[in-house]
């Protein structure tokens, strides 16, 4: 599903109002309808005190009109007008007025107001602000958000939460709505998913208020959020004559006195995921360790006992993961190095692989093209330098990925991967895999992924859709706390069958 800009969400509403030949107040209807919908089909009439915040733009016209449903339908409602600005829109004005057609009288807050009450019990709307802010809420707007937040209320917001831009961090985090529920209307925001800015979605949903599908469809968006149907078909299914020889030989370089466990890791699920053969390249003192932990795996070691020194590989792999658990010792470095210049397989590099190349950046013209870069946050830092938003640091990892011809795979809750100036905003997941060697695991998918032939964004993608959903089904089995990378492999196969799970045909009656 594409994600828009501000911009583009304003020039959908446009394109879809030309089309339709219809008036942006019935687009507001729409939206205000599917609220409607979606709180009725909920409530069913429930008697619960609903306190409904507009502002005096488009998002407070959506919250006036929902009032107004509310109330045609019996509804207890308090509806307010945050009266933060004398520019009101007209399609606010119009709904007001409808609602004033009711005898419905609302109260009008501003600077001198008292806050009003608000009850735990109570289900706040919160439709003040929409993707319309442009600058800091002034302060009595913002305590009146922070009282919102305070009053432990189901709150409701419509679009986003209030306070929250789409394009720049909050001017001031406690003047963003707390939203237990956001409706947002046809896509899905950036903001959403974002370190710094999803903490304000619990839980999100997409209202369809029928916005223009062509223009959805031919408009280029520079984020995409990655679900079910943008992976099902990037998966490739095995041919009935198909022989190990047809999957690739992965190669996992990495490992040093204490970590070889990063490689029994990242090989097991190279093979798991599907690799043909899988070769790993480690310190002589893991070779015992890694030959009784995964028999499977085929083990070369290098001279030194506790660090990987020369890396010689008497074949040529379709496919290198380097880095976990490698370490930096010195010798380390120089075989990175060394490595890398007599190297022809496109790579997948991960923790101290990166670290190293942060370290030593002139080793960066030597990484093949279209290598698939894996860094945390903080090897993103080192990679790229010090970001002020989560906003700079995509725009920093994407000029980065792109003067390098490089996939940048962003971990995270929400992992973005970064290619070509696009990213690929990922869906599965929780937070059971925020748990040593689960990286791990994802560079040995994404590393037997391309031995299977995946071109190394459709790899990124695929791998870290299948890493979050084996994380996902590994967490109902096992519960957050105890899920532990090897469980995240164990779960692989299982993530490959819910992916490729047909939908439940309906049962017709027979009888
Ligand atoms: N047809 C459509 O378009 C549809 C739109 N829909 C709904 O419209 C919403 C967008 O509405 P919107 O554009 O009116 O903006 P909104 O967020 O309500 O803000 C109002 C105005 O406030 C101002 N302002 C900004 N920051 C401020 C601040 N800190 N303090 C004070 N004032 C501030 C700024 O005006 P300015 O003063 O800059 O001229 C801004 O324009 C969208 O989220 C969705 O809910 C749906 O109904 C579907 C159909
Ligand atoms: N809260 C979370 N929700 C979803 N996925 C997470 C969460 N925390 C971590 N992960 C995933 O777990 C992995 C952690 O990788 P990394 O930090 O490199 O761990 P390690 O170095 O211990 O292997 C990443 O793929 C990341 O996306
Ligand atoms: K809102």
């Amino acid at each position: 599903m594409k994600i828009f800009s501000a911009q583009q969400i304003y020039q959908a509403d446009k394109s879809t109002i030309q089309k339709e030949q219809i008036k942006s107040d019935d687009l507001m209807e729409r939206a205000a309808n599917q609220l409607f919908e979606w709180l009725h089909s909920r409530l069913r009439g429930t008697q619960v005190n609903i306190q409904l915040f507009c502002g005096i733009g488009n998002n407070g016209g959506d919250g006036i009109a929902l009032a107004r449903m509310l109330h045609e339908h019996g509804y207890s409602i308090k509806v307010y007008v945050v009266n933060y600005s004398d520019k009101r829109s007209e399609d606010f004005l119009l709904n007001l007025e409808r609602l004033k057609d009711l005898k419905v009288w609302p109260d009008f807050i501003n600077k001198e107001s008292d806050l009003p009450e608000i009850s735990p019990n109570d289900i706040v709307v919160d439709a003040i602000f929409g993707i319309g802010l442009n600058r800091a809420p002034d302060d009595w707007v913002g305590s009146l958000i922070a009282h919102i937040n305070n009053s432990r209320a189901f709150v409701l917001s419509v679009d986003v939460p209030s306070g929250l831009p789409l394009d720049e961090a909050p001017w001031n985090p406690d003047y963003v709505i707390q939203a237990s529920y956001v409706l947002s209307f046809q896509l899905p925001k950036l903001v959403f998913f974002l370190p710094k800015t999803g903490v304000y979605v619990n839980q999100w949903e997409v209202l369809d208020i029928g916005l223009n599908p062509d223009f959805i469809a031919n408009t280029e968006a520079d984020f995409e959020l990655i679900g079910r149907p943008e992976v099902l078909p990037l998966y490739r299914p095995r041919l009935k004559f198909s022989h190990k020889g047809t999957f690739g030989h992965s190669l996992i370089v990495g490992g040093s006195y204490g970590k070889i466990g990063a490689v029994q890791l990242a090989s097991n699920a190279c093979l798991t995921v599907g690799s043909g053969m899988v070769t790993a390249f480690i310190p002589k003192c893991g070779y015992d360790a890694l030959q009784t932990a995964v028999p499977e795996v085929m083990v070369l070691t290098g001279s030194r006992d506790k660090y990987i020194s020369g890396i010689e590989v008497p074949f040529q792999p379709t496919v290198v993961g380097i880095g976990v658990g490698i370490g930096q010792d010195d010798d380390t470095v120089s075989a990175f190095c060394a490595f890398l210049k007599k190297n022809k397989s496109p790579m997948v590099i991960d923790a101290d692989g990166l670290n190293i190349l942060s370290q030593n950046t002139e080793m960066l013209k030597d990484v093949p093209e279209m290598s698939v870069l894996t860094p945390h946050p903080k090897e993103l830092e080192r990679l790229i330098g010090y970001w002020d938003s989560d906003f700079e640091k995509l725009e920093k990892a994407k000029a980065f990925a792109l003067k390098h011809n490089l996939v940048i795979v962003i971990k995270g809750a929400h992992t973005i991967t970064v290619y070509n100036g696009k990213g690929y905003v990922n869906t599965t997941g929780n937070p059971g895999m925020a748990t040593a060697g689960s990286g791990d695991v994802l560079t040995g998918i994404i590393t037997g992924l391309m031995a299977q032939g995946y071109a190394p964004v459709e790899a990124a993608i695929f791998g870290v859709y299948l890493h979050g959903l084996a994380g996902d089904m590994g967490a109902s089995a096992k519960g957050y706390e105890a899920l532990k990378a090897s469980v995240l492999v164990e779960h692989i196969g299982n993530a490959y069958a819910e992916l490729l799970r047909q939908p439940e045909v309906e049962q017709k009656e027979t009888n």
